[in-house]
């Protein structure tokens, strides 16, 4: 396999793919959308930092692509859609940066505090000028935070050592654990009146986009300071030139911008503004721990295994994944039976937990579900990422339920699938060692490990009609390894698995089917 590294992710961070033989690792700079578009058919990964942008076209041309990393936090470079749509996991090293970004911020409040950045321009330029770079002090003065998470929770930390107060804004987050860290959690309007400097560290969404804007910037205090260290866009640039201008903003300081890399802009005209070139998380140690912890995140996507920071999926912890594990391969096996069953158009799917499942975190059970039954029906590449997607596009209803109790058994995975030529019903459970069994067909009870081939004959509960099933299937010499019965009374209608070693030809499907007494037969095989 092939990983494509891009954008200066540090090389000295990529042991874990050394260390795996056969993965063939290819170190480019910078490429233009064209030069990616035409190599990117031949990676089965690739890692970026911010720079590249992983674009749908790119996408689309990705063929084999299973892993895009972002060797950092921020992935709004990444189209996370058409990743999605096209079944390419996306993953993060969320944790490797956080200081970086946390200690750049605080370098940019004290900056700004003291115009540490002009007061070495203007003494380089020949000028002794001490009455130009009157500071004020932080101690005292309030500090507001857009953004409480990894960063913004460090640049509390910090600042409160500097005897700041802080207030914050974050919609998601514990009041609790910030209010124990001591900060005070308020709506956005409260804390862009009351803050001194006003620093952001939330991700840049449709929620967050222009955040800072003439409006927010009315309301802020006059000579507020605003740091920016999180994304561009979050500020709405021109607003902000606009009230430098007007003396409302006594400063800014931005390591981010709505485009870049940005070398010329309006705000270049401002002695007030400090302006770094993305540098949030240029450490060493930063760039070695994002680099080490995409590589290993990579390399367990490639072999299949557990992803902790998906971006596109929902990650699950090693505990619930350990859980929910054995009941993926049972999902998987049910879906690609009734993809087997049934025929016509799928309208709806209804996926029932009950007993122990209904405790577990059912979600990932249901996209197993879906992956194996559509992976099977459909053309295009189906699985983890992006089954429910396209379960979704196709106007495929998915409805999931629990139920504490599951009549006889500890654990019951009940799917009804709905299509046009009508209502089909399978149900399996785990027994001991895990092993799937499949325990009901249609409101039949049989008892069949879902597994190798298989035949399903619904039939008329009467004399002769197994024996007659089994001499057709004989004279192809094809030996019968297990064979199940299920019905509700003597003589009404049943259902007859057969488990078999070997391939049943079409003509002995026919035959079987025109046997007198047989209402349909199926051929499975998982
Ligand atoms: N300048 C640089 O080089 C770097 C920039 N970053 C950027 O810093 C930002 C923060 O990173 P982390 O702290 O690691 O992320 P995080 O996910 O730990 O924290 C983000 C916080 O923002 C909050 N949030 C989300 N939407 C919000 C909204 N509309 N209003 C208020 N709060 C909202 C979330 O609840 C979360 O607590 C990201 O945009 C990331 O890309 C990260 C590392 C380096
Ligand atoms: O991790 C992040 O979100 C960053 O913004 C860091 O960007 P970079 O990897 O330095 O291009």
């Amino acid at each position: 396999m092939k990983v494509l590294v891009l954008d200066g992710v540090a090389e000295e961070g990529l042991v874990p793919f050394r260390e795996e033989p056969g993965l063939e690792i290819d170190i480019k700079k910078k490429l233009t959308e064209d030069e990616l578009v035409e190599i990117i058919p031949q990676y089965h990964a690739m890692i970026v930092r911010s720079a590249t942008k992983v674009t749908p076209r790119v996408l689309d041309h990705a063929n084999n692509m299973i892993v895009v990393g972002r060797a950092g936090v921020g992935v709004d470079n990444i189209d996370l859609a058409a990743a999605t749509n096209k079944g390419v996991l996306v993953v993060n090293a969320p944790d490797g940066n956080t200081i970086a970004a946390a200690e750049l911020t605080m370098a940019m409040i004290l900056g700004l505090s003291r115009s540490v950045p002009q007061a070495n321009a203007t003494l380089r330029s020949g000028k002794w000028d001490k009455k130009a770079f009157m500071g004020v002090e932080l101690r005292g003065r309030t500090l507001g935070v857009l953004g409480m998470g990894r960063i913004g929770s460090n640049v509390a930390k910090r600042a409160l050592a500097m005897e700041m107060n802080i207030v914050a804004y974050d919609p998601y987050i514990n009041e609790e654990a910030a209010a124990k860290m001591g900060v005070k959690v308020l709506p956005l309007e409260d804390v862009l009146k009351q803050a001194d400097f006003l620093t952001i560290h939330m991700p840049k969404t449709k929620e967050s986009y222009h955040l800072i804007n003439e409006k927010t910037i009315a309301v802020m205090k006059d000579g507020v300071r605003i740091i920016n260290c999180a994304r561009g866009g979050i500020i709405d640039e021109e607003a902000l030139y606009n009230a430098i201008k007007s003396g409302k903003v006594a400063g800014a300081a931005l390591d981010v911008f709505e485009k870049e890399p940005n070398t010329e802009s309006p705000l270049y005209e401002f002695n007030n503004v400090i302006m770094t070139p993305h540098l949030g998380a240029s450490t060493e140690e930063a760039q070695l721990n994002v680099a080490v912890d995409v590589a290993k995140e990579i390399v367990a996507a490639l072999k299949g295994e557990v992803v902790k920071n998906t971006v596109n999926i929902p990650s699950l912890d090693a505990k619930t994944m350990a859980a929910v594990k054995p009941y993926l391969d049972l999902a998987g096996r049910l879906g690609n039976f009734h993809a087997q069953m049934i025929t016509g158009r799928v309208n709806k799917i209804e996926l029932i937990y009950s007993g122990e499942l209904s405790a577990l975190e059912v979600t990932p059970i249901t996209t197993a579900f879906l992956k194996g039954m559509l992976d099977p029906i459909l053309q295009e590449n189906v699985n983890f990422v992006n089954a429910s997607v396209i379960a979704k596009n196709r106007g495929i209803e998915v409805i999931q339920t629990t139920a504490e109790m599951a009549k006889d058994y500890n654990n019951l995975m009940t799917a009804k699938v709905y299509c046009e030529s009508g209502e089909r019903v399978l149900a399996a459970t785990l027994l001991q060692g895990n092993v799937a069994h499949l325990v009901n067909i249609d409101g039949y009870r049989v008892d069949v490990v879902p597994s190798g081939h298989m035949l399903v004959v619904p039939h008329y509960d009467r004399p002769k009609i197994i024996g007659k099933v089994g001499t057709l299937i004989g004279e192809h010499d094809i030996n019968i390894a297990a064979m199940q019965v299920g019905r509700k009374e003597i003589g009404g209608k049943a259902v007859m698995v057969l488990t078999i070693d070997d391939v049943v030809p079409d003509d002995t499907l026919r035959a079987i089917a025109q046997v007198d007494g047989i209402l349909d037969v199926k051929f499975v095989s998982l």
